[in-house]
């Protein structure tokens, strides 16, 4: 029997008269590596906030190990979010605060405290992601764009997460950089064991980081599969949308 660690079924969600979402059906196994790919504005960042308890969806249901989340508030919400990495867009690195206390944010609350320890977790972090602690103390302003991903990545695992999101991890880096992000986060889901969610415009990254990669479309999955079959699916909007073509089903 499949050990499902994610279960959304018929999620809808509406804003004013955007129908977002309209049913979405998605399971995602313990320790698999999922990614979503759509067009712009299809409605995979509400997905991940409806799973993050960030957007109540209108209908449907959310279970993570089993548990329907939609609806958690106070301490049962926050419990949940606890199982959650996210490795967020732009890194979105707090630039007024040094590298080591970046990466151990989640583990202080923001708070400047133990700092010993936090350094040598934030170091051990670092190694993780191939970056030296000679960085420790420097600003995210003066690392490289990779770098700063690379930064954000140890940040997202520091705390050791079950779940961890990925949303568009290569953007803004040239094809060499975000293949390194790539391996990264392969070696990292492989290493920790954990389970993973990316959206993503790339397919090259989709490819090599999925384990499987499912298509959200007019609010619906409307293909998942293997992520070997992905220019080979046999669904024409499929088809279109990673060969990047004008011409086809989606207008
Ligand atoms: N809080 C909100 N209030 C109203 N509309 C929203 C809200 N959040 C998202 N939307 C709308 O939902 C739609 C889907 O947005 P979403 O950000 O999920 O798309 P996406 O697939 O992640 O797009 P992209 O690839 O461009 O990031 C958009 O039309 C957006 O305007």
């Amino acid at each position: 029997m499949a050990d499902h660690k994610i279960v959304l079924d018929g999620i809808s969600k509406t804003f004013g008269d955007n129908h977002v979402l309209d049913g979405v059906n998605l399971e995602i196994e313990r320790g698999e590596s999922m990614a979503i790919i759509g067009q712009s504005g299809s409605g995979k960042s509400v997905t991940l906030k409806c799973i993050l308890g960030l957007v109540k969806p209108d209908r449907g249901s959310i279970r993570i190990d089993g548990q329907n989340v939609v609806g958690l508030r106070g301490r049962d919400l926050e419990k949940m979010r606890a199982k959650f990495g996210m490795l967020f867009q732009g890194s979105a690195l707090f630039d007024s605060l040094p590298i080591w206390r970046n990466v151990t944010f989640a583990l202080t609350q923001g708070k400047a405290r133990d700092a010993t320890n936090m350094r040598k977790i934030a170091a051990e972090n670092l190694e993780r992601v191939g970056l030296s602690s000679k960085i420790l103390d420097l600003r995210p302003s003066e690392l490289s764009g990779g770098m700063q991903k690379r930064v954000a990545l140890a940040r997202a695992i520091a705390p050791r997460p079950e779940i961890i999101f990925f949303d568009e991890p290569t953007t803004g880096l040239d094809p060499i950089r975000a293949d390194v992000i790539n391996d990264l986060i392969v070696s990292l889901v492989e290493d920790l064991g954990v389970t993973a969610l990316t959206i993503t415009h790339d397919m090259a990254s989709a490819r090599k980081i999925a384990h499987r990669v499912a298509m959200l479309y007019q609010g619906k999955i409307i293909w998942r599969g293997p992520r070997d079959r992905l220019y080979d699916s046999g669904n024409p909007y499929v088809d279109q949308f990673v060969q990047g073509r004008a011409e086809g089903p989606i207008r």
